[in-house]
């Protein structure tokens, strides 16, 4: 029914990927983090490391991305056992989409509760700068329209339902948590809540599929996060996730501006040591079993 294409990693492939790390490793990380482009200083954070190149890691694909190194790490933050993508995939390099999302299951296997995502994107919403830090309350997904969704193919309710719910994908205690601790440490200025597109890159958008996104209420556009959010929602982990505003979407025929990777990664590391201590401080109050305190 299913063209072989379509059917992904079967639950004991997973298991055996997860199986395998948890052999390697003491720590039961309850949070996964993935870094986004420009953003993997995030691991460096982790303390007592245990890292794994993605190429060791049986059934991994390998980061091809610029920005992006490829590692896993097992760690803790603040005391609290985490695990963290230094490094994601993408639809544009190539990748099926399942293979894109399944260190997400991974993270589900070895006990992960709560994820938390970042990324680079552009700002498409006229009030954001460059350097804010957009939490995302929602996304449109893009290749979705078209099909392309992590979850096509046969379904294994071991995972999760066929049809699982998205109105609450992204958990609004822990929007309200990022906020409040935003506050605290003083980033109100640069602090900002919006709704991201993905769409399938790697060209990045023209003036008039800005404008269009822009229309329909995008605040800020990339090229990730929206499949992991979507695997992570369906096996029953709480989403969170943030967007760096890295370059302005151009949306004026009289612009001279162009937007390239290089301006992505060179803002990621201008915002890195908030982001990190934003993502930090939240990791912090996050407890077992998803109480926030
Ligand atoms: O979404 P992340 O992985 O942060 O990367 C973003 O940055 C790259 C473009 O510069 C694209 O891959 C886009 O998705
Ligand atoms: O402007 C952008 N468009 C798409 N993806 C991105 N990732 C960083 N900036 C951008």
């Amino acid at each position: 029914m299913f063209p072989e294409a379509n059917k992904g990693y079967s639950y004991e492939d997973c298991k055996a990927t997860a199986d395998w790390l948890l052999a390697q490793t003491d720590v039961r990380p309850t949070v996964g983090i993935v870094c986004g482009s420009g953003l993997g200083g995030l691991a460096d954070m982790l303390k007592d490391q245990v890292a794994f190149n993605y190429k060791d890691i049986p059934n991994f694909p390998q980061s091809t991305v610029h920005g992006h190194a490829g590692r896993l790490v097992f760690g803790t933050l603040k005391g609290r056992p985490c695990v963290c993508m230094q490094g994601r995939f993408h639809l544009y390099e190539g990748y099926p989409i399942h293979k894109i999302t399944l260190p997400i299951r991974i993270f589900k296997l070895i006990g992960v509760e709560t994820v938390m995502l970042t990324n680079a994107a552009g700002g498409l919403n006229q009030d954001f700068k460059v350097g804010d830090i957009m939490i995302i309350k929602d996304h449109l997904n893009m290749p979705g329209f078209a099909g392309i969704n992590p979850l096509s193919g046969p379904n294994d309710e071991r995972f999760g339902v066929r049809f699982p719910c998205m109105s609450d994908a992204y958990d609004r205690e822990l929007q309200q948590m990022a906020m409040d601790v935003g506050q605290e440490l003083g980033y109100g200025d640069f602090l900002k809540e919006g709704i991201y597109c993905v769409l399938g890159g790697p060209s990045f958008e023209t003036i008039a599929e800005s404008r269009m996104l822009h229309k329909l209420g995008v605040d800020a556009v990339g090229m990730s996060t929206v499949p992991e959010a979507i695997i992570a929602r369906h096996c029953g982990m709480r989403v969170f996730a943030l967007s760096l505003i890295t370059n302005h979407a151009v949306m004026d025929y009289d612009s001279e501006e162009k937007a390239n990777h290089e301006e992505v990664l060179q803002t990621g590391k201008q915002r890195a040591e908030q982001l990190e201590r934003l993502v930090s401080t939240m990791v912090t109050k996050i407890e077992h079993n998803n109480n926030y305190v």
